[in-house]
């Protein structure tokens, strides 16, 4: 059953300056959290970017990696949490009293020793209350222009991930995953009202893709949809789009940020949630008896 959206504020922290000491990056997302929560309209939800404990690259991903203590079907608990970004990120979350989506980190499963993408959320208590394992690996080769392959190293998680607060059902994804509708559209089905995937597009595929997927997947669940990118650093090895953005479910780009490091704030309006849905009723006009064959996995 779907919890009633209520009005709330979101904060996006495009964080710059993520370079090789992942002491200094946790230090500098620790102090844009304190910021982004520091205005007069304290924000309900802080949002990180992806990897924002080290930099973007499948080299660079099992060096950086921590367990996080989380093993699937066991409880999460971020006190004890060995993961330094874990414990950070849960006393930041408590310190400032907000949720927090801690964009992602590399995760290290002891077990298996596979290395996953993965999204950590926190209540504003700082327990940890939800994880995404980035499920999409992003692996794609333009040529001259971009080839990239996180398979190289991370493992794609299985799960999909959304996490109830006071004021909303929030579904996740990590980036690419926005590009595969079904799990947006399963989210809203399951009661999500907003889907925030912390991304990190980039130079090639940013300038077409990042706004129209977002305003996209927003469109065709009538949901909030938001991406938290970091910032563009031309010195890293990967080139961040940037333009962290809030989209409302009519399609309305709500909020954006440039390129640079910024902390973007955006009004979450119920009225224009229930007007999308009311006037544009689609939730209650599909026609699955068309559509059997999606689930077939046939490759296009
Ligand atoms: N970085 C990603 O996971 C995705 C991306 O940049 C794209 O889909 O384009």
């Amino acid at each position: 059953m779907s919890l009633r959206l209520k009005p709330f504020t979101l904060a996006l922290i495009q964080l710059g300056n993520i370079g090789p000491s992942k002491a200094d990056n946790l230090k500098h997302a620790r102090e844009m959290i304190l910021k982004a929560a520091s205005v007069d309209r304290k924000p309900d939800l802080v949002v990180l970017p992806e990897c924002f404990n080290s930099p973007y690259g499948h080299v660079h991903f099992p060096v950086y990696a921590e367990n996080i203590g989380y093993s699937p079907g066991k409880p999460y608990s971020a006190p004890e949490s060995k993961s330094e970004s874990v414990q950070m990120l849960s006393s930041a979350a408590k310190e400032t009293g907000t949720w927090l989506i801690g964009g992602s980190i590399p995760e290290r499963d002891l077990t298996s020793n596979k290395v996953y993408n993965t999204c950590t959320v926190y209540n504003p208590k700082g327990d940890l209350v939800a994880i995404h394992r980035k499920i999409h690996l992003f692996d794609i080769d333009i040529p001259g222009k971009i080839k990239f392959k996180e398979s190289e190293t991370l493992t794609g998680g299985t799960k999909l991930s959304s996490f109830d607060t006071e004021f909303a059902r929030i579904g996740l994804g990590i980036c690419y995953d926005i590009r595969f509708p079904e799990l947006a559209m399963i989210a809203a089905r399951q009661g999500c009202q907003v889907l925030i995937y912390p991304g990190a597009f980039n130079l090639t595929t940013g300038p077409l893709h990042w706004e129209l997927l977002q305003r996209s997947r927003a469109v065709d669940n009538q949901v909030f949809m938001s991406m938290c990118s970091p910032a563009r650093d031309l010195s890293a090895g990967y080139h961040a789009w940037g333009h962290s953005m809030v989209v409302d479910p009519m399609g309305k780009v709500v909020a954006t940020a440039g390129e640079d490091e910024e902390i973007i704030y955006a009004n979450i309006d119920t009225g224009i949630f229930e007007e999308t849905r009311r006037g544009i009723p689609v939730g209650t006009q599909r026609r699955f008896d068309v559509y059997k064959d999606v689930a077939q996995n046939v490759p296009i």
